[in-house]
């Protein structure tokens, strides 16, 4: 379904300015410039898609966003087949301060624990929202947490995302799944928490729980039929101690909600992203652009660089002998979805991925 929440369809013209991020899941997102008509420019985020699956994919995820408003959740402002429909596109607010893992990239590796509370109070806002209207994130990580102009933490990248209930596929990254994700039994708003106690522990640590296990099948046992939680950072308080083990409870039904986190100390004296003092200076308009002109000869081209999903998947099957590289920040974890529950992971390839 093509939407077009925001008129879209108004727009004069769109001058492409950069490659904002490039995604497991072969899309590819960049920084373009709208013209509205009268001297009325802005900024946008286009999230593009050219492989079938690819497409397929990116059509779900706009679908579910046409369905959600909240400032803690990425809006969506249209959607589009283009190229003759070789491209399909997603219009997604820009958000100046990219992601959460690039925030604490920034910063020297992790946040100071007043960010953390901030930027993990907004997720929290933003997850009991969104499991409020019946629906769960499923790829809840760093990458996936944009910072909006307003200082604000905001979930984006729902391409994992389902309905509560839902018989359909389960999914997300190895590295921040709960250990039901893990055994491919369920996947719901219970998930959602674990993954943003494992997002606190990204933020505070600059790194994915599980980074010390060499082995992503040796992680995914560890996580899924072990009694093994994810090490809490020694640097933080009590408070965040308590509230990870909150969030980190093995069993899905003995986790706190996300409405019931936002009641904790840790997040409810920790005031919201806004307070955070932005490092970050937003173009606000294409008279700043230039800060975004690439210098990469590849960003030139946006349509023909998309790889395809499952060439990636056989590329990773193939090099499976591999160890990932877990330090590294440049190789996404492949985000798996599968609508068959994984065979015992010692055997199972589709988890295999590299960092984060
Ligand atoms: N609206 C936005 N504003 C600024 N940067 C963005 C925006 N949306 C995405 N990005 C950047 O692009 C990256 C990839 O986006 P996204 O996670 O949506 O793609 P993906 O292909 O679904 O990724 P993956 O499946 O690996 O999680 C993000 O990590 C972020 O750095």
């Amino acid at each position: 379904m093509t939407h077009d929440a925001a008129g879209i369809s108004g727009l004069r013209g769109l001058t492409r300015l950069r490659t904002l991020g490039r995604g497991t899941s072969g899309a590819v997102v960049s920084l373009f410039a709208a013209d509205g008509g009268e001297d009325e420019q802005s900024l946008l985020a286009v999230k593009s898609a050219g492989a079938a699956s690819a497409q397929a994919q990116l059509r779900r995820e706009g679908d579910i966003l046409a369905s959600l408003c909240s400032p803690y959740v990425l809006p969506c402002l249209g959607s589009r087949a283009a190229a003759g429909g070789e491209q399909y596109q997603l219009f997604l607010e820009f958000a100046p301060g990219g992601s959460l893992a690039d925030e604490v990239e920034r910063n020297g590796g992790s946040l100071e624990e007043g960010a953390v509370r901030a930027y993990a109070a907004d997720i929290a806002r933003g997850l009991a929202y969104l499991h409020g209207e019946s629906t769960v994130h499923g790829d809840i990580k760093g990458r996936n947490v944009v910072i909006g102009a307003d200082g604000r933490a905001k979930l984006a990248d729902f391409g994992c995302a389902r309905s509560v209930g839902s018989a359909g596929a389960i999914g997300g990254t190895p590295a921040f799944m709960a250990p039901e994700v893990a055994r491919g039994e369920e996947q719901g708003p219970a998930a959602d928490v674990w993954a943003l106690g494992c997002t606190v522990i990204e933020m505070a640590t600059g790194r994915a729980p599980w980074s010390g296990v060499g082995d992503v099948v040796a992680a995914v046992h560890l996580i899924g039929y072990t009694d093994a939680v994810p090490e809490s950072p020694t640097r933080l308080s009590a408070e965040a101690e308590d509230f990870l083990e909150k969030c980190l409870r093995r069993r899905a039904g003995e986790r706190w909600t996300a409405a019931q986190l936002l009641e904790h100390p840790f997040l409810a004296f920790g005031g919201c992203g806004c307070d955070v003092e932005a490092k970050w200076v937003s173009p606000k308009s294409t008279l700043d652009a230039a800060m975004w002109e690439s210098e990469d000869e590849d960003d030139a081209t946006w349509e023909s660089d998309e790889d395809c999903v499952a060439e990636r998947m056989n590329a990773l099957a193939a090099s499976y002998s591999d160890l990932p590289d877990w330090e590294s920040d440049d190789d996404g974890w492949m985000n798996v979805l599968s609508s068959r529950k994984p065979k015992p992971p010692a055997t199972s390839c589709c988890w295999s991925s590299s960092a984060l």
